[in-house]
């Protein structure tokens, strides 16, 4: 027994990586990357030394991975197996049965569902199974065997949370005790994956990250799985009887970070039904979460909402709580979508120039101009001098703009509160800090409405010379066109609350960047504000040579009264103004 946990101190091997079906999407390599396993019957051992390992070894599984499989832990194969059948025989039942587990309220308890989302393939069934056992009648085992297994994975999540309060240098009881473990709300989701043809889509459930502190998962078949570890795939490749175990949001929030909740998704397979059985493992409703005081220091200020479980599943319209919304899934916000992979998002290889485009007149671009004014107030046709020599980036070659490039910011995300939102302001931390642009999704402009915009600007370039002259420089701005107005109205909504949540990810009062320079017109102020912590996006466009192409670059400017210099947040002696 020993020698199987004592594999995870064994730094694994450099994966391999290969690019797999979704090798076009950003994080797309999947590697055959050793998975920790942490033998439970060690950790649960009367021996000290031999309890000690493999404390250390659960530690050091969530911090590198924010998951691992779990092996003996004292369920036998064969019960595996039947509860796994019994799942099956569930969505056997016919349309009419099944239909009856439909949610008719929103306190149902029991939810069977198709997933209607892109990308989600699954039948499912979603109980509550903590503090009270809920599931339906038929199939007639369905029931009594299921719950035998929730109480047996509790026992185990119950003995894992034991081991990783321990890891982090507290109490054996402590997550139990703060998170009010004996009324914890646990979500059971028994999910179906029709057998599919990989070519046409693979993916049978997009990537996400789960509420709670912990998920234990069985398969019927293995394959499928993946969890996300430093930008990879990892395929959850696990032996017969062993549960996947991974960590999830809440658990990253009480650790402050320590331990990251895992990301993963679910890849179809071709040849036959997979059963996926994930138990997440939650809070009591009214346990209030919040990093745990003994992980916050001035070096790991907690940047985590402090609320109760239940608010978090009102806030996020999750519903399974007394009451409130509808039950998304027991998972599935994306929450990491934020960072370039997943759904939607990317509209195609188009690329944009905002120095470029800003009125009318000739404004020549010489190579590796800062910021030709001229340019960007007239109008007029952007040469651009040869593809030349614009700047650093020119020299290692430009990344085409297709904007899966970046990464991507969910508006969702930013408009939410609590833990949502402090993802989402990471996630926008982090791309301008690593990209300096991103692509915004779910930012609630509909697309009817933005195509309406592109075709009403595309309209203007069909008018005579003669008739656009009239908008030159000193031209009157009620010519603009009514939806263009609307239009900017509404993004200059989404800018400012950009803005907000990058002045948060600076670390800054959340209206910083707003007051500091009083936003209303002008250009490029992250670059010089933040004092080259985030940097000006250099970028360019290509022609096509089909069609014409509408670019709406809006740019957000401070006021031009404003003194924008560096925030003295910024400036230390290692950091003089640039
Ligand atoms: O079915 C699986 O294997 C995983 C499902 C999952 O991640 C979820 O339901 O949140
Ligand atoms: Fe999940």
């Amino acid at each position: 027994m020993a020698g199987v946990a004592h594999r995870l101190t064994q730094a694994p091997s450099a994966p391999s990586v290969s690019a797999n079906a979704d090798s076009n999407k950003p994080f797309c390599f999947v590697a055959d990357d050793e998975i920790p396993i942490i033998d439970y019957s060690m950790l649960i051992s009367a021996d000290h030394n031999e309890r000690s390992k493999a404390i250390l070894d659960l530690g050091k599984a969530c911090t590198d991975y924010g998951f691992f499989t779990v092996v003996n832990h004292g369920m036998p194969e064969s019960f595996i197996k039947e509860v796994l059948e019994r799942c099956s025989e569930f969505f056997d039942l016919t349309e009419r049965e099944k239909i009856e587990c439909e949610p008719k309220c929103m306190t149902d308890k029991i939810r069977w569902s198709k997933g209607s989302k892109p990308g989600d393939q699954r039948e499912f069934l979603k109980l509550i199974s903590h503090p009270e056992f809920h599931c339906p009648a038929k199939p007639a085992a369905f029931s009594d065997i299921l719950q035998e297994y929730c109480n047996r994975s509790r026992d185990v999540a119950l003995e894992i949370l034991r081991g990783i309060s321990k890891s982090l240098g507290l109490e054996d009881c402590y997550v139990e005790n703060a998170m009010r473990l004996k009324s914890g709300f646990d979500v059971s989701a028994v999910n179906s994956y029709p057998p599919c043809s990989l070519s046409d889509n693979p993916i049978g459930l997009p990537s996400h990250s789960d509420p709670s502190l912990l998920i234990l998962l069985i398969q019927s078949v293995d394959g499928g799985l993946q969890l996300q570890r430093d930008g990879k795939w990892v395929r959850a490749n696990i032996a017969p009887n062993s549960i996947v175990a991974h960590i999830g949001d809440h658990l990253e929030i009480l650790t402050n970070g320590k331990y990251k909740s895992a990301v993963h998704r679910v890849i179809g397979n071709n040849s036959v039904r997979r059963i996926g059985l994930p138990i997440a493992f939650g809070p009591s409703l009214d346990a209030l979460v919040s990093s745990a005081p003994e992980l916050v220091d001035q070096s790991h200020p907690s940047t985590y909402p402090q609320q109760t479980y239940a608010e978090y599943w009102e806030a996020t319209q999750c519903n399974m709580t007394e009451g409130r919304a509808k039950l998304n899934t027991g998972s599935a916000l994306n929450t990491e979508g934020l960072f370039g992979w997943g759904k939607a998002r990317f509209s195609t290889g188009s690329s944009l120039n905002m120095k470029g485009i800003f009125g009318w007149g000739k404004a020549e671009f010489n190579s590796g101009s800062a910021l030709n004014m001229k340019g960007i107030f007239g109008w007029g046709k952007a040469k651009f001098n040869s593809g030349s020599a614009l700047n650093m980036k020119g020299i290692f070659g430009w990344g085409k703009a297709e904007f899966n490039t970046g990464s991507a910011l969910n508006m969702k995300g930013i408009f939410e509160w609590a833990y949502h939102r402090s993802k989402a302001i990471q996630g926008l931390g982090k791309a301008c800090g690593d990209y300096g642009c991103f692509t915004v999704v779910n930012h609630g402009l509909p697309e009817s409405f933005i195509r309406g915009v592109l075709e009403e600007c595309s309209g203007f370039f069909d008018l005579a010379e003669t008739e656009k002259t009239e908008y030159e420089p000193k031209g009157p701005a009620d010519k603009i066109s009514e939806i263009l107005q609307e239009y900017c109205k509404r993004t200059r909504a989404i800018a400012l609350e950009i803005f907000r949540g990058i002045s948060k990810s600076l670390g800054l009062e959340e209206c910083y960047i707003e007051n500091a320079t009083k936003l209303e017109s002008g250009f490029d102020i992250c670059g010089v504000l933040t004092n080259g912590k985030y940097k000006s996006a250099m970028h360019r466009v290509i022609g096509n040579n089909k069609v014409k192409r509408i670019g709406v670059p809006i740019a957000f400017g401070p006021s031009l009264h404003t003194f924008v210099k560096p925030a003295p947040e910024f400036v230390d002696e290692s950091h003089p103004p640039a």
